[in-house]
């Protein structure tokens, strides 16, 4: 629902409850990955969410790119990239190099709570609710482990996965089973310089692993670290690998993680593309990245006793709620963080 905005005494109006809540995501380069941040942000419109859409950005990202953006009523800002340690690693996918450039959205302290989620993911329920999970805890869904992408593990080696531990249970003889492990395209975090700090301090001095960022993350936020359902990420290999753990009508955010996956550059052709829900959950992010009622509607300029007031590219939200208060004979100005 929209912030409640006070008209003051000089007629001054502004939002009492700033946002120090958003989502964020992360673009890299200037390929097609922009469709995916366009259609991230067209999903998350359609909940209706309260809260802005934030895209950290490399400064590779073309200045176009950071225009059609803004022109989703995304909130752009650039982030210097984040290098891993000098490696030898074979990373599971090469450009997973670049997803350490994830880390600087501990930096985004304007923010108490954020939800990072991948260009890649769509959401298809609200789940602004998760914004109201208790403080001091990393929420993200375990990932699955079943995949030949984790050929180099252990887990994969003897087919132990977590998403079903007493089917192939954890041998004793080899050590204490591994600790819960999540998918890093999804999780709710709070933003802090202390942590931002020792991230990167933490990081100079951890050889790279094959998962990139998301070995690294799984590591720091072990102790803290805490399940949340499937239905809040669902890797799509989750569909062919643990179906029993999977209610697809209830799944309120889809990853298209899986190799062939994306929707921007689906061909059909890679394997399990040709499955009948691939190409329903695919079909369903085109429904959203084409419906041009979804896009953003920069709001009118408002016009009060004479003077021409720019707005801001203010979240459709605010914009709606200076609409409902009335923008007549009085000035705006919009909530710092909603600019
Ligand atoms: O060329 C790229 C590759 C990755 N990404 C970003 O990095 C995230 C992680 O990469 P990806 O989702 O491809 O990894 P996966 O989840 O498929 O392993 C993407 O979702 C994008 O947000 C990007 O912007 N440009
Ligand atoms: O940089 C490492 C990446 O690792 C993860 O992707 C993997 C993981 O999900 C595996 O379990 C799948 O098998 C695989 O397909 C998929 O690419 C994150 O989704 C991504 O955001 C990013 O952190
Ligand atoms: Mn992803």
């Amino acid at each position: 629902m929209a912030p409640e905005l006070v008209a003051k005494p000089d007629g001054y109006v502004q939002p009492t409850s700033f946002y120090s809540r958003a989502f964020v995501t992360f673009l890299a380069g200037n390929g097609d990955y922009v469709k995916g941040v366009v259609g991230l942000a067209k999903g998350l419109r359609k909940v209706k969410t309260a809260y802005p859409l934030i895209v950290a950005v490399l400064p590779d990202v073309p200045e176009e790119h950071r225009r059609i953006l803004e022109d989703q009523g995304c909130i752009v800002r650039e982030i210097d990239p984040v290098y891993p340690p000098e490696n030898q690693t074979q990373f599971a996918m090469a450009y997973y190099v670049i997803n350490y450039s994830k880390l600087r959205i501990w930096e985004f302290v304007e923010y108490s709570k954020m939800i990072y989620l991948d260009g890649d993911i769509q959401v298809y329920d609200n789940i602004d609710h998760l914004f109201d999970l208790p403080d001091g805890h990393f929420y993200a869904v375990m990932d699955c482990f079943c995949e030949k992408t984790w050929s180099h593990t252990p887990q994969y080696k003897i087919r132990y996965c977590q998403q079903c531990p007493e089917k192939v249970k954890w041998p004793a003889e080899m050590g204490p089973s591994p600790s819960l492990y999540f998918n890093a395209g999804m999780f709710v975090f709070e933003p802090s310089l202390a942590t931002y700090e020792d991230l990167l301090k933490t990081l100079k001095i951890t050889p790279p692993t094959p998962f990139a960022e998301q070995d690294f993350l799984n590591m720091y936020f072990r102790d803290i670290y805490k399940p949340i359902p499937n239905a809040y990420n669902l890797v799509l290999a989750m569909l062919w690998r643990h179906r029993e753990n999977v209610e697809l009508d209830k799944v309120k955010v889809v990853h298209y993680c899986a190799a062939g996956s994306k929707p921007w550059r689906y061909t059909g052709k890679e394997e399990n593309m040709q499955r009948e829900d691939i190409k329903m959950l695919v079909n369903k992010w085109w429904d959203i990245y084409n419906d041009e009622s979804l896009d953003y509607k920069k709001p009118e300029p408002v016009v009060s006793d004479g003077t021409h007031v720019e707005t801001m590219a203010l979240q459709p939200l605010v914009a709606a709620a200076m609409t409902e208060a009335k923008a007549s004979a009085v000035h705006y100005v919009a909530a710092p963080s909603a600019a």
